[in-house]
């Protein structure tokens, strides 16, 4: 790259979505100048076709059927949703897909935005096609830092080119309600959006290729919202995937299911995973493959380019795809990266400063359906798989008085992995209405190795849903 009209920082960070801006964020918070580039929006995948939008479509869904079940309450929560309120309310919650906001923020935090698309060229070098067609290069004194997240994964199907599919994007930002909608793939994205839309008046069909939902947690999780997604009229199948769709001449799509069936509907979503946005950002001229995950020591770094100098946080790493992990990741890479221009040592050592030791042992969830599922750790599976001796204690949450205050119709079920030797939880899982807020006292007893003997003075207060940690305590001592 020729020297003259490069613009020099200390640090380049590509991706400006929640992780790529707080790496920024504590990069500069080290006294490190900072520009941070970006393709479409600042904000990322999170604020405008991820978590705001689809948490902003299932709240009033959520809100809906626990208040259903709640005497007393106003008949009208018994009606369908004001669909033309709630996706008002959505595109309020995704900012109407402007990033004026973020980019007040990042101007205010002194880090400099530079938008277009980004590309490493070689050792600390990036360059960037800005929208007018310029090219922009830059040259980081100490690091290089890709945060450019992840898209759907699309299977490769026969004619999916002309089938224009929903992802992920459309599922999360469409302005209407597909009359009738199949969801292919039965992870956390096709679950939640069949509760949004389901309860927003499409006739969801959600195909699983398992034989249930939400696959990799524990079994009783599916079944449960297996039980309330067809009680809310989805029709829901298991062990069954797509073997062809096309779509008609008239917009419909014609599915054909591997057991023979045959559907059809307004849209078909897609929600069968994802793929890292990384083969246009020049990985070839630093010896990697353009399209690969790029995978990182618990230091955040690439390890397989040589001096210390690239990361890759978020997403685009693999090691968790939530919003919060990817911004624990990025407070460590911006400690590494502060602590190396500084010419320090990193301490790399189990939940050390530098390690991003979480990713590992403790990655909390919550998955938004009716009933909410939320878990951290191992489950009973993960536990045999790496031959962990565990107890696994189980308790049925509806048994709670705090859970027949909550919902008099509540169902739902914990469990938590206590390991043998130590006595400490190594995972939990809560399935049931509004458990999602209780799953940061699980993360704080695996984070904290807290002894189950000093869990017993931890007293939760009455009548509420987190009694469910005193009758696990109860159950596994009398086992
Ligand atoms: C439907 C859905 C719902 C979700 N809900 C939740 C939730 O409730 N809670 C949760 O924790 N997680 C949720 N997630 C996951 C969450 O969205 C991601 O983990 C998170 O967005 C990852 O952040 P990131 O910054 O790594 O990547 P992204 O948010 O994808 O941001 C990457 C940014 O980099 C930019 N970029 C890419 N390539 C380039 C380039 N070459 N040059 C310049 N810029 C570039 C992109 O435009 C983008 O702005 C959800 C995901 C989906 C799909
Ligand atoms: N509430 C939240 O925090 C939240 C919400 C949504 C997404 N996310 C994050 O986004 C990530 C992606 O979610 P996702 O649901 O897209 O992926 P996923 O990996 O969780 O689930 C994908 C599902 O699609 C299935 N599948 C894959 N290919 C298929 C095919 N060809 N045919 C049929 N089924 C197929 C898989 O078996 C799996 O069940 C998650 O890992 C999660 O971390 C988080």
């Amino acid at each position: 790259m020729p020297t003259e009209n490069i613009r020099t920082y200390d640090v380049i960070v590509i991706g400006a979505g929640p992780v790529g801006e707080n790496v920024a964020d504590r990069t500069i918070a080290a006294g490190l100048s900072t520009v941070i580039v970006e393709s479409e929006l600042a904000g990322g995948e999170c604020s405008y076709w991820a978590c705001e939008p689809s948490k902003a479509l299932l709240r009033p869904a959520l809100l809906r059927a626990d208040a259903t079940h709640v005497p007393g309450l106003d008949p009208a929560v018994k009606n369908p949703l004001d669909v033309e309120a709630v996706l008002a309310h959505r595109n309020r919650m995704s900012a109407d897909w402007k990033d004026d906001g973020q980019v007040e923020w990042i101007k205010s935090a002194g880090i400099d935005l530079l938008r277009g698309h980004g590309r490493l060229e070689g050792v600390r070098e990036v360059s960037v096609r800005t929208p007018d067609g310029d090219t922009v290069r830059l040259r980081a004194r100490h690091a290089v830092a890709v945060c450019t997240g992840s898209r759907a994964a699309l299977p490769d199907l026969p004619g999916i080119d002309t089938l224009r599919p929903w992802t992920s994007r459309e599922a999360t930002s469409a302005q209407r309600p597909p009359g009738r909608l199949v969801i292919v793939g039965a992870g956390v994205v096709g679950v939640e959006m069949a509760t949004a839309w389901q309860a927003l008046g499409s006739r969801v069909t959600l195909l699983a290729r398992e034989d249930g939902l939400l696959p990799r947690m524990e079994p009783f999780a599916g079944e449960l919202v297996t039980e309330r997604l067809r009680e809310a009229g989805a029709d829901v199948r298991f062990d069954v995937s797509v073997v062809a769709a096309r779509r008609l001449g008239d917009g419909e799509v014609r599915i054909t299911l591997s057991d023979g069936d045959e559907l059809t509907a307004d849209e078909i979503l897609f929600a069968t995973g994802r793929a890292p946005r990384s083969e246009d950002i020049g990985l070839g001229t630093v010896g990697l493959t353009p399209g690969d995950w790029l995978p990182t020591d618990d230091s955040l770094t690439v390890t397989a380019v040589p001096g210390n100098w690239l990361y890759a946080v978020g997403d685009v790493n693999r090691r968790a795809l939530f919003t919060h992990q990817g911004k624990y990741q990025a407070r460590i890479a911006g400690a590494v990266i502060a602590a190396r221009a500084r010419g320090e040592e990193i301490d790399t050592a189990r939940w050390a400063p530098h390690s991003s030791t979480a990713d590992l042992e403790a990655v909390p969830g919550v998955v938004f359906t009716d009933p909410e599922v939320a878990s951290v750790g191992l489950t009973a599976d993960q536990a045999e798989r790496a031959g962990r001796p565990v107890d696994v204690v189980d308790y049925e949450i509806g048994h709670l008085a705090g859970a027949l205050q909550y919902r008099p119709d509540y169902r739902g079920r914990a469990r938590v992995l206590i390991d043998r030797d130590r006595h400490i939880v190594v995972g939990a899982t809560f399935v049931g209405p509004g458990v999602g807020e209780l799953l940061y006292s699980a993360t704080v007893a695996i984070t904290g190795e807290v002894p189950v003997e000093r869990l017993w003075h931890a007293v939760p207060a009455f009548p509420t849903i987190s009694e469910v940690w005193l009758r696990l305590l109860e159950t596994w001592r009398d086992s």
